[in-house]
């Protein structure tokens, strides 16, 4: 038996289209047209590479998009400055600030700087605080993500155990607080650095999502057979990109979300989602 595919560019690439004619729909109702921001500090290849990625998917939708890149010995100033203008920009209905951010720079003090409603990637304070309340915000990409991925192949959620493993502030801390809201209702065991038995709480889960950033940590061994399992790893080794899910896991598992191919693509089509949903928020506030 070999698992099935949770296809996440062929789903990524069914909800540009979804997101394209909503696009289209805001600029009949005569609204601001969406804008996406990307702010981008030094020159760390992957990083260049996802920024890239994002404008050409915003091309795609119709979203139009501003790009600010900053030299890697920019000082906190020079980013806040950076952040100020996004916020006083009409033309940028939404926009993110690449993480990792240089060592030298607070990040967590530039992410409170931004304005919370125009937050694409929903790391804001207030709307990682509107996580945890359960009130409207924008959803943080790559759990929002994964959720998305798990509807559309009808992977039971409800009363589903899941196993996170990684407790990162984009992926394995706020997906817990979403697959356990009432309308997903699932059961989430965090595990981490300082877990004890790590295969254990792997084995016991029907849904696995693997966000550590450690190579090929889950092994076929550990999985519960039939298990759904999403790989959000990405290391870059001599060898290419290399995910945390092991690649011979796929024989045991019943669905596998691959990197390449599954989470990734995912989290870009959740950053549109998110800014076309703020530009239909501003359409009726009006
Ligand atoms: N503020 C912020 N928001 C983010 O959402 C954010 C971030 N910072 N910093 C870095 C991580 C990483 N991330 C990825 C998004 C898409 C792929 C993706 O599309 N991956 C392709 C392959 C990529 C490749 O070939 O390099 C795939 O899995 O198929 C990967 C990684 C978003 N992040």
């Amino acid at each position: 038996m070999t698992a099935q595919l949770l296809d996440g560019k062929a789903t990524a690439a069914d909800i540009r289209r979804e997101l394209a004619e909503r696009v289209a729909k805001l600029a009949v109702g005569g609204g601001r047209p969406p804008g996406l921001g990307t702010v981008l500090v030094g020159d760390d290849p992957g990083s260049r590479a996802y920024v890239a990625g994002k404008h050409r998917d915003c091309a795609q939708v119709g979203i139009a998009s501003i790009r600010r890149d900053l030299p890697a010995d920019a000082t906190q100033r020079q980013v806040e400055d950076v952040v100020d203008e996004l916020n006083a920009d009409p033309a940028c209905t939404g926009y993110i600030v690449q993480l990792p951010l240089p060592a030298h720079l607070d990040a967590n003090a530039v992410l409170a700087r931004m304005d919370p409603a125009k937050d694409a990637d929903g790391l804001h304070p207030v709307n990682l605080g509107r996580l945890v309340l359960g009130t409207e915000a924008p959803l943080p990409c790559t759990p929002r993500g994964i959720v998305e991925l798990l509807r559309r192949y009808e992977v039971p959620i409800a009363g589903a155990r899941v196993c996170v493993v990684g407790r990162g502030i984009t992926v394995g801390r706020p997906i817990g607080l979403l697959l356990t809201r009432r309308s997903e209702n699932a059961t989430v065991t965090l595990c981490h650095t300082g877990t004890k038995g790590l295969a254990w709480h792997v084995r016991e889960a029907d849904i696995v999502v693997a966000a550590a950033g450690s190579p090929g940590l889950i092994t076929k061994d550990m999985l519960r057979p039939g298990a759904a399992v999403l790989d959000v790893g990405i290391t870059r080794t001599e060898h290419g990109l290399v995910g945390d899910i092991h690649p011979e896991a796929a024989q045991v598992a019943g669905w596998i979300a691959p990197m390449p191919g599954g989470v990734g693509p995912m989290t870009r089509a959740m950053l549109l989602a998110n800014v076309v949903e703020a530009a239909e928020r501003n359409a009726t506030a009006v």
